[in-house]
Order: C-alpha cells, then structure tokens, then sequence
C-alpha cells in the first residue's frame, strides 16, 4: 500500500512542535518529535468498524512505530464519539469464503501485534469502544477515557462468542470475578463504571487531556531500561500470545464454523437491521 509521508505543525499544551506523520487513508501515525511518543489514529467513518483493510491497517502502522523507535504508541480515533464499533459486522453477514478467512487472519495479527507490542502502549478512548473496540483498548497497557461513552465486550447479546483471546486480553485488565460476569451478561460500562471497576485507568475532559494522560503512563518508564522492560512485558504476555500463535489455524475454523451457523447469520442480520433502523431515526 502507498503511504504518503509528511511533515506537519501541530499545535499541543506545551506550544508548537514537530510532528513526523505517516498517513494511509484508514490510520495515521503521528510522531512527536520532542517526546518521541507515536499517535496511532483510527480512521475510518463513520464508526471505525474493524474490516480486513483497517485491521492491515493497524498492524501495519505498529509495526511501523516499533520500526522508528518510537518511545510508546499511543491508539486513538478521528471520530469525536467512536473510538471503534467493534468488528465490521458486514465482513462476518453472508461473508464471501475467502475475505473473510482473510478478515479472521488479519484480526488475530493485528491483536499479535498489538498485545504484544515491545513498545508501551496506551488508549485513549474518546468515544464508544463495543466489542473489537475494547478489544483493542485492553490490549494496550493503559486506558483513558472520555466521559458519557460506553466501553464492553457485548457479544453475548449479539449471539456471538467472545473467543479466548478476547478473554485474555479482558482478564489481563480485570479481576477473573468481574470479567466473567460481565463477558457472560455481555455488559458495556460507561465511562464512570469502567472506571470504578478497574476496566480504564484514568478519564479525561478532552481528548488532549487524555492523550496527555497517555503520554504522560508513557513517561513513567523514560528511566527504565527499555530492553529490560520490553523483556518483561513479553514475559507477562507470552502464555496469551503463544496459545494463539499456536492454535491460530484452528482458532480460524472455530470461527468459520461458528459464524457459518444459519442461527448466527439470522441473529447478526437482526442485529444489523436493527443498528440500521436505529440510524435512520
Ligand atoms: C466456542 C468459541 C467459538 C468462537 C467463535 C468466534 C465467533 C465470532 C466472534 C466475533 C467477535 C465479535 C466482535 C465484534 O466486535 S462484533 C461488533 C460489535 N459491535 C457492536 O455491537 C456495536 C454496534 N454499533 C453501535 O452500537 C453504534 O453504532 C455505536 C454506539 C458504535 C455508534 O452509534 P452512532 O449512533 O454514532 O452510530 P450508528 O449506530 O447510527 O451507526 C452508523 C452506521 O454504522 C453502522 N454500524 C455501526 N456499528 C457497526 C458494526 N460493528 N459493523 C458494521 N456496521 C456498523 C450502522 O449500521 C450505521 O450504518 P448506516 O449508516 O448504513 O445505517
């Protein structure tokens, strides 16, 4: 894919800096050259939902920061309500048979990637983050979070299973007690609840102030050796990590036989006409 590079001024608390960009038409990096911290933008309307293009996306612009050295990532969304619908719901209805192998793939690297990032990683959720949304927000380290949004793995009311890895990634962030129950009611927290229970670590005004936030958990390791620390955070993760990486060919069957059951196309047609209807009101 093409990615146009350049160089831009843009405005933030402490004046005016340098930025290194990097722009595809569905993430942008951005690289601020005084804290050398990389903003990875999500940006695909209208509600960031995870497709095959945006997920290559992903993976390939953290692959992107950990190239540059960048000193942490830092995962947001353009859209002021929406930090990511989840999964493009229209990749698993009537999905055509090899997109959609396609789509799985992509999404289980993406989650390698990102869960399992040498940089620190932080999310500022500065909109709603259902399902592959939160996700992708609790793959990171740390989370901030706007205020009045939701923030959940809401399979369950969708019909659908969360698989294991999306568990682990839900269990590295809440006690075992919490996750389960909230996985099985298939629960979205607002910002106040996700905060009580642990779910984020901060919330914020704005948007800047939560990237600031996220700069700032990024800053806490400026005096740690950064090979020591990534070492670490391999070690914390690595059980999660290679259980998929092993069983990766067969956690793509499980979701092709799964998604193929004509209960879960019904359901998933329901749930699309329904957000549909909701649109149109
Ligand atoms: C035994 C083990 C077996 C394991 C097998 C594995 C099984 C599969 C596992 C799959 C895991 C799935 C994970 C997911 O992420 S599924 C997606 C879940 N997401 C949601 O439920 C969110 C749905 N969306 C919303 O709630 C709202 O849209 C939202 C709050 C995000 C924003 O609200 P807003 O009012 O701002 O926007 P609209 O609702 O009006 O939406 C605008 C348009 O976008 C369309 N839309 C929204 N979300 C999605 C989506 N996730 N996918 C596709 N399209 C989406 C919506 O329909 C509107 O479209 P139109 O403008 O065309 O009407």
């Amino acid at each position: 894919m093409m990615r146009s590079k350049l160089l831009s001024l843009v405005p933030c608390a402490t004046g005016p800096f340098r930025t290194m960009s990097t722009t595809t038409k569905l993430t942008t990096v951005e690289v601020n050259d005084k804290t050398g911290i990389a903003t990875l933008t999500m940006n695909r309307p209208p509600v960031n939902g995870l497709n095959l293009d945006l997920l290559r996306d992903l993976r390939q612009s953290i692959a992107e920061i950990e190239g540059n050295k960048s000193r942490g990532l830092i995962l947001t969304s353009s859209n002021p309500t929406i930090f990511s619908a989840g999964l493009d719901i229209m990749e698993m209805y009537k999905p055509d048979k090899e997109r959609v192998r396609a789509f799985w793939t992509a999404l289980q690297d993406a989650w390698l990637a990102l869960y399992g990032s040498s940089v620190p990683t932080a999310a500022a959720i500065n909109g709603h983050s259902p399902a592959g949304g939160c996700l992708l927000a609790t793959s990171c380290e740390y989370r901030v979070m706007l205020p009045k949004f939701t923030i959940g793995l809401n399979e369950t009311k969708l019909g659908i299973v969360a698989p294991m890895w999306f568990m682990s990634s839900f269990l590295s962030v809440l006690p075992r007690r919490e996750a389960e129950r909230a996985l099985n009611q298939g629960r979205m927290f607002t910002t106040d609840e996700a905060l009580q229970i642990g779910l984020v670590d901060e919330a914020a005004g704005t948007k800047e102030e939560a990237l600031e936030k996220c700069a700032q958990f990024i800053g806490t390791f400026a005096k740690v050796n950064p090979i020591a620390r990534a070492l670490t955070k391999q070690q914390f993760r690595a059980a999660e990590l290679e259980q998929l990486e092993s069983e990766r060919a067969q956690d793509l069957e499980k979701f092709l036989f799964f998604i193929n059951q004509p209960a879960v196309q019904k359901g998933l047609g329901i749930y699309l006409e329904s957000l549909k209807k909701k649109a149109k009101n």
